[in-house]
C-alpha cells in the first residue's frame, strides 16, 4: 500500500502545502508518534487498537464459529463499529455465505430480509460492546422470533461478541450460546481488526489471518516520520488540510466492493475527529459513478474538501468488444479496468486544474492482504490526525447524548436528554 502526497503539494492545489511546512509538520508527527507508542505500550484506552495485528488470535475466532458448517446466509445484528468493520470485509470480499446487516430499525427493511431469508440455514451473529444498544438488542428480539415461528432453534444458530457484562453476555449464558469477547481497551470503530469484524469474515470462509498480516505490514510502518509511513503520512496531511480550511474529505474508492469501507471511514473520521468545534466531515463516494454527479461539486463548488482516491492496482478486467458504431472504436481493444484508470487519473488531474487537493491511495488487490493493510492504516491515520489536533480520539460523547434521549424516551430509564426533546420548537408550514 502506498500514499501519493504530490497533489497535496502548493504547486498542485490553492490552499496546498509547501515542501517546508511538510517538514515543520513532520517534527510534530515524531512527537505526536511517541505519544502513540507510549499509549499502546501502557494498553491505554483506544491506542490498544494499534495492538490488534498481533492481539488478536484469528484462530480462537475459527474455533469459535467452527460449529456453523455450510451457512447459505449471515445476519450480523449490530450497529455502527459493530457492524461497519465486518460488513466493509465481507462486501469486499466474494464468498459463497451471503452476509446481511441488520444496522437500522427501519421495521420495512427488517420485516423484508427475514421474510426472504431461509433461517434454518441462517447463522445470526449479534455484536455489541455494550451489550445495551437499544437497535441491536430490538434487532435480536425480532429475529430470535422469526426464527422461533419458523420452528428454527435460535440458540443453535446464534454467535454473540459482546463484553463481559451487559444484557447480550447475560443472554449468551442464560442461553450457553458460543461467543466470543470483544477486546478491552479498543473502541467499536476500531475494532475490525478484532473478534468484532473478524468473525464474521471468518464465517463467510474468508482468510483472516491474511487480514492480520496485511494490518500488521502497515503496523511495522508505523514511524516518527510522515515520509515512512502511509497511515502517518495520509493522517498528518489530512489535519493539516483541515487547518487550511479543508473542512470535508471525500474517501472516493475506484472499486464498487470497496463501497462500504467508505461508510466504515465515515464513522472512524466523524465520530473520533468531529469534537471541540473541529474535525473533517467525510464524504462518500464512489469512483466512477460520482464523477457524473459530485464531482462537479468537488472540482467547482467551495474549496474546503480534500478528495481521496483510493484503488487497487491488480484486478480481473473485462475487454470491451471491438465496435463500428462511429466514436466508439476507441474503446474496442480496451478493458474495463483500462477505463476505470482513465477516470480515476482524469479525476486527479480535473481537480488539480482547479487547484482542489486530493491523495492517491494504492493498494495492490482488494484482498484479504490489502483490505488489512488499508483498515489499519485508516485507524492509525486517524490516531495520529486525533493526536495533531489534540482531541480526545476515542470518546463519543455527542452520540451517547442521542442515545441516553431515545432511551428515556421509550420509557428505559429518566435521563435528563430524553426532556430536550419535548422542549421542541414548532413552526410547521403545511
Ligand atoms: O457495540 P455497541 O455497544 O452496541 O455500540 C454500537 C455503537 O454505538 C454507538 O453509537 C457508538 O457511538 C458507536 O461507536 C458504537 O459502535
Amino acid at each position: 500500500m502506498h500514499v501519493d502526497l504530490g497533489n497535496v503539494l502548493d504547486t498542485a492545489s490553492v490552499h496546498g502545502l509547501s515542501r517546508e511546512s511538510l517538514e515543520r509538520l513532520d517534527e510534530r508527527v515524531a512527537a505526536a508518534h511517541d505519544r502513540i507508542q507510549q499509549g499502546r505500550a501502557d494498553s491505554e484506552h483506544g491506542y490498544e487498537a494499534l495492538n490488534l495485528p498481533s492481539r488478536t488470535d484469528p484462530a480462537a475466532i475459527r474455533d469459535a464459529v467452527s460449529r456453523f458448517d455450510d451457512p447459505e446466509a449471515i445476519v450480523t445484528v449490530g450497529i455502527g463499529g459493530s457492524a461497519l468493520g465486518a460488513a466493509t470485509l465481507t462486501d469486499a470480499l466474494d464468498s459463497d455465505v451471503d452476509a446481511y446487516y441488520l444496522d437500522n430499525v427501519d421495521p420495512e427493511a427488517v420485516e423484508s430480509l427475514l421474510a426472504d431469508l431461509d433461517l434454518s440455514k441462517t447463522v445470526v451473529n449479534v455484536v455489541s460492546r455494550s451489550g445495551t444498544t437499544a437497535e441491536t438488542l430490538a434487532n435480536f428480539l425480532v429475529v430470535r422470533e422469526a426464527m422461533a415461528d419458523a420452528g428454527v432453534d435460535w440458540a443453535d444458530r446464534t454467535f454473540v461478541t459482546t463484553g463481559e457484562e451487559g444484557n447480550l453476555r447475560d443472554l449468551a449464558e442464560k442461553h450457553d450460546l458460543p461467543s466470543l469477547p470483544v477486546p478491552d481497551g479498543v473502541p467499536g470503530r476500531f475494532s475490525v481488526l478484532s473478534t468484532v469484524g473478524l468473525a464474521a469474515a471468518a464465517i463467510c470462509g474468508h482468510d483472516i489471518e491474511a487480514i492480520l498480516e496485511g494490518a500488521a505490514a502497515q503496523e511495522s510502518r508505523l514511524s516518527d516520520s510522515l515520509f515512512d509511513s502511509p497511515a502517518y503520512a495520509y493522517g498528518a496531511v489530512s489535519y493539516a488540510l483541515a487547518e487550511r480550511g479543508m473542512s470535508a474529505n471525500a474517501m472516493m474508492p475506484y472499486a464498487e466492493s470497496l463501497e462500504t469501507f467508505s461508510e466504515w471511514f465515515a464513522q472512524l473520521w466523524a465520530e473520533s475527529l468531529g469534537k471541540d468545534g473541529l474535525g473533517q466531515t467525510p464524504l462518500r463516494a464512489l469512483g466512477a459513478t460520482d464523477q457524473h454527479s459530485q464531482l462537479q461539486l468537488y472540482r467547482a463548488g467551495p474549496n474546503d474538501k480534500l478528495v481521496t482516491l483510493v484503488r487497487a492496482t491488480e484486478r480481473d478486467d473485462v475487454a470491451i468488444p471491438e465496435t463500428d458504431l462511429d466514436g466508439l472504436a476507441y474503446l474496442g481493444g480496451a478493458s474495463l479496468g483500462e477505463l476505470l484508470d482513465a477516470e480515476f487519473e482524469a479525476t486527479e488531474a480535473s481537480l488539480v486544474a482547479a487547484g482542489r487537493p486530493n491523495v492517491r491511495i494504492e493498494i495492490d488487490r482488494v484482498d484479504e492482504y490489502g483490505l488489512g493493510e488499508l483498515l489499519y492504516a485508516m485507524e492509525a491515520a486517524c490516531v495520529m490526525y486525533g493526536e495533531l489536533a489534540s482531541v480526545d480520539t476515542f470518546v463519543q460523547p455527542a452520540v451517547e447524548w442521542g442515545k441516553r434521549a431515545a432511551r428515556g424516551l421509550l420509557g428505559g430509564g429518566d435521563f435528563e436528554e430524553a426532556d430536550a426533546v419535548a422542549d421542541k420548537e414548532e413552526l410547521v408550514v403545511e
